[in-house]
């Protein structure tokens, strides 16, 4: 099985690639979903304070790949028998190299500037999502904090969104295509930067 991953700061557009994904009718599992839910399991409100704190205990108690490891565990029960899934919302390197430790995976990365992705966040209007410049830069240090600056930094494609949201989708509908058409060269996306202690 190849994973496609997908990563990018909050709000940079991560979301788009499900639009892509019911064209070539391929699962989407959302990393994001997976800590929300553990938000809300453990009797907690969902906003932008409980579902951080909460992603943070999950690495404290699982370790960085925690939530990776509730996502492959996800797949494995019910998509094992798919030859390409999308994983939406990696947030780290670790979570990278999980992955690739089972499966081969190709990361696409989509970049959008700060103040596009907070203005864009104060009209989604998530639970999670906070209209206070503040919070939203708290947010964005949270997750640099897990190491997701490797991970965009070491992604195989880049979609910049600062466009409509159609370009978007047109981007990553091209670069799905390349994926598709040559699966073989991509099954072997199993490379690791190993991170030191
Ligand atoms: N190019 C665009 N033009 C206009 N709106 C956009 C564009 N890209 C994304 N959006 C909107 O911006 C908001 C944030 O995008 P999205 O939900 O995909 O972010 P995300 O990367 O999944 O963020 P998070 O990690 O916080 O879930 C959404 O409401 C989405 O519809």
């Amino acid at each position: 099985m190849l994973i496609i991953g997908i990563t990018g700061m909050p709000g940079a557009g991560k979301s788009a690639i499900y639009e892509v994904a019911k064209k070539y009718d391929l699962p989407v599992v959302s990393m994001g979903d997976v800590v929300r839910y553990e938000t809300k399991k453990r009797g907690l409100e969902l906003n932008p304070e409980n579902v951080g704190n909460t992603a943070i205990k999950l690495r404290e108690e699982f370790g960085n790949e925690a939530i990776a490891v509730a996502c492959l565990k996800y797949i494995e029960e019910h998509l094992k028998d798919k030859d390409v899934v999308i994983v939406e919302g990696i947030r780290s390197l670790y979570e990278v190299n999980y992955f690739r430790k089972h499966n081969p995976l190709v990361l696409i990365a989509i970049h959008s500037s700060p103040l596009t992705r907070f203005e864009r966040l104060k009209i989604r209007g998530r639970e999670d999502d906070s209209a206070n410049w503040e919070v939203f830069v708290e947010r964005d240090l949270r997750e640099l904090g897990f190491s997701i600056g490797y991970a965009i930094a070491l992604a195989d494609f880049v979609v910049i969104n600062e466009s409509s949201f159609e370009d978007c989708v047109n981007q990553l509908d091209n670069i799905l295509k390349e994926i598709l058409n040559n699966l073989e060269k991509y099954k072997k996306y199993n490379f690791i930067y190993a991170i030191p202690e």
